[in-house]
C-alpha cells in the first residue's frame, strides 16, 4: 500500500501499515492535510484517484502528473459533480475544500466486460458479433489496437457520445490472428485487458510479447503468473518475465484445470481459453466474476459459449 499511503502521508496523512508495507492498516482520523505536487512513480490510476480525492479535503492546491496517461474517470466524475479541476492526459490539478453537487451521470457499457467478446468472436472460427454502444475512452481501448495488430477484423458502427464519452457498436468476426509484440506505450490503455489478450495470444500464429506490464502482478492476483501458469496447463508455452511475458501461439489446447486465484478476469478469460481446447477446462473459485460481470455466464451461453 506505500505507493498509496506514501503521498498521503505528505499530506499530513497518519496511516499505518504493516512493517512490509501491507494491510491491514490503521488510518488515524482527525489530521489536517495539505495540498502537494505529487509526481508518480507508476501509471496508475487508482493512485492518482486516492492523492485527488485526499487533496479534495486538503488545504491548498494539490497536482498529479502521470509517467504515461490513465484513465481520467475521477477527473471527469469530479468535474461532473461540478468539482473545478484542471486535467490534461497525464496530469490533474484541484484546490481543495470544494463541494460536490449531485447530478445525474449517463455511464457508458463497460469496454473491459466487452474484451472478453472481442477476444472469443476473433478466435472462434465462424463467430460474428456485435457488441452494442460500448464505451471507446482512449484511455481505455488499447486492447481494440493491439487485436487489430494481431489481425483482428473489428470494425465501428454507430458512433454516438454517452455521458461524455464516445460510444460505438464494435462488430467482430472471426479472423486469424498473428502474434505481435505488444507496444508499451499501449499498456496502461489495456491494464486489465491482458487475461484476455493472452488468450487471443494462444489462439494467434507465431510469437507475441508483452513487457512493461509488471503493474500486472498487482491487480488482484499477479496476473501474469496465473495466466503463464494456467496457459501452460492447457499446454501452452508461455516465457514468463518480470515485466511481461513471451506466448507462444497456434499450438492447439488441451484440458486443464485452472486456478483462478479468485480474480474475475483470470476466471473469464480461461471461460475463452476453453471454447478454444480440444479437452475440458475447469475454471476453479469464479464467485468474483459476479463482482465486475454478473451475468457473464448467461450472456455467454446465449452468445454461444461452450459452459457446464
Ligand atoms: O482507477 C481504477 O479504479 C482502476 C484503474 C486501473 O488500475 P491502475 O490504473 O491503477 O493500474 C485498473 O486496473 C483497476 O482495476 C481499477
Ligand atoms: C478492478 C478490476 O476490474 P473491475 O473494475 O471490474 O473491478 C480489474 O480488472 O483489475
Amino acid at each position: 500500500m506505500r505507493r498509496v499511503t506514501g503521498p498521503l502521508s505528505q499530506m499530513g496523512a497518519k496511516i499505518d501499515t504493516q512493517d512490509d508495507g501491507t494491510p491491514p492498516l490503521h488510518v488515524h482520523g482527525g489530521q489536517t492535510l495539505h495540498g502537494i505536487d505529487f509526481a508518480s512513480p507508476v501509471a496508475s490510476a487508482q493512485i492518482k484517484s486516492a492523492v485527488l480525492l485526499a487533496g479534495l479535503y486538503a488545504q491548498g492546491e494539490t497536482s498529479v502528473v502521470e509517467p504515461h496517461p490513465t484513465r481520467d474517470y475521477t477527473e471527469r466524475m469530479l468535474s461532473a459533480f461540478g468539482v473545478d479541476i484542471e486535467f490534461s492526459p497525464g496530469k490533474a490539478r484541484l484546490r481543495g475544500g470544494q463541494r460536490l453537487r449531485a447530478t445525474d451521470i449517463v455511464v457508458p457499457a463497460d469496454f473491459s466486460s466487452a474484451a472478453f467478446y472481442l477476444v472469443a468472436a476473433s478466435i472462434i472460427p465462424g463467430s460474428e458479433l456485435r457488441l452494442k454502444q460500448v464505451g471507446l475512452n482512449p484511455r481505455r481501448t488499447g486492447l481494440l489496437h493491439a487485436l487489430r495488430l494481431m489481425g483482428a477484423d473489428i470494425t465501428e458502427e454507430n458512433p454516438a457520445e454517452q455521458g461524455g464519452e464516445p460510444v460505438a457498436d464494435l462488430v467482430v468476426r472471426y479472423a486469424p490472428l498473428k502474434g505481435a509484440r505488444i507496444p508499451e506505450e499501449l499498456v496502461p490503455d489495456m491494464i486489465d485487458e491482458f487475461p484476455a489478450l493472452f488468450v487471443a495470444a494462444a489462439a494467434a500464429e507465431g510469437q507475441t510479447v508483452v513487457s512493461g506490464a509488471a503493474e500486472l502482478r498487482v491487480k488482484e492476483s499477479d496476473r501474469l503468473a496465473a495466466m503463464a501458469t494456467g496457459l501452460r496447463a492447457l499446454g501452452m508455452q508461455v516465457d514468463e518475465t518480470e515485466d511481461g511475458a513471451t506466448l507462444h501461439g497456434g499450438v492447439r489446447l488441451g484440458s486443464g484445470t485452472i486456478e483462478s486465484h479468485g480474480d474475475h478476469r483470470i476466471a473469464m478469460a480461461f471461460a475463452i481459453a476453453g471454447q478454444i481446447s480440444d479437452g475440458e477446462v475447469r475454471i476453479n473459485d469464479i464467485a468474483n466474476v459476479a463482482t465486475s460481470f454478473p451475468d457473464f455466464d448467461g450472456l455467454a451461453r446465449r452468445a454461444g459459449f461452450n459452459l457446464a
